[in-house]
């Protein structure tokens, strides 16, 4: 069954506490957090004492995706914060196979992120090394776009490595998923889906996530 992460990039951050807890009854697996630095990405968004205050409250494990330069300086912190799951991106990382070592060593789950116009093959030597791959399906750095219809192709090929390579990673896609872009991405053998907008924006959130994961059924 699919499973959603909603990610919190598009919550009301006036509300963050509430919006939290609604992801915590909800059937929601993961809770999604983007960390921007206004470098590696255009935007900034928030860093670790809000998702310290985030993992004081939260009942399901926090998804980090670290959208910044050089995302190896931040193992410790990001593990202290309280991720389960450190995502770090291949276009960032300078010694990606180190970077994916301390970030096990310190305890957390290691994944590591393709912007769009990244082969998925850069990923064979590491990817028995890996927990989690995570797809960018929009240029990262924003919430609210639309859609890139080649991340249906790409989840294919990275499911292909995976079993030639007897890897356990799983398959994250982000960025424009919805009701209509998520059934293809399902029959691609994708394993999690972020969400932003379609949950946040909906006018039941609850029922959003819901109906995402009842089209795996
Ligand atoms: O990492 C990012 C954006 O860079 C995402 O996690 C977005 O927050 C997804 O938002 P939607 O496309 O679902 O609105
Ligand atoms: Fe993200």
């Amino acid at each position: 069954m699919i499973q959603v992460a909603p990610s919190l990039l598009a919550a009301d951050f006036a509300r963050l506490g509430e919006e939290v807890s609604m992801v915590n009854k909800s059937r929601a697996s993961l809770i999604h957090i983007d960390v921007m630095d206004g470098m590696f990405v255009p935007n900034i968004t928030i860093g670790f004492p809000v998702i310290k205050s985030i993992s004081r409250i939260a009942e399901k494990p926090l998804d980090v995706h670290m959208m910044v330069c050089d995302p190896g300086r931040y193992v410790d912190q990001v593990r202290e914060a309280g991720a389960e799951i450190m995502n770090v991106h291949w276009e960032a990382c300078t010694h990606l196979d180190s970077v994916i070592r301390s970030i096990r060593s310190a305890g957390m789950k290691a994944a590591v992120t393709l912007n769009p116009a990244t082969p998925v093959m850069l990923l064979r030597d590491v990817i028995r090394d890996l927990d989690m791959v995570l797809l960018m399906s929009v240029n990262p750095g924003f919430g609210g776009q639309n859609f890139i219809p080649n991340t249906v192709r790409k989840v294919r090929e990275l499911r292909s490595l995976i079993a030639e390579s007897g890897s356990e990673a799983v398959i994250e896609i982000d960025g424009g998923v919805n009701l209509e872009t998520a059934p293809a991405l399902i029959e691609a053998g994708a394993d999690i889906l972020v969400a932003g907008s379609y949950v946040f924006r909906a006018s039941d959130p609850f029922k959003a996530i819901s109906d995402l994961i009842d089209l795996s059924e």
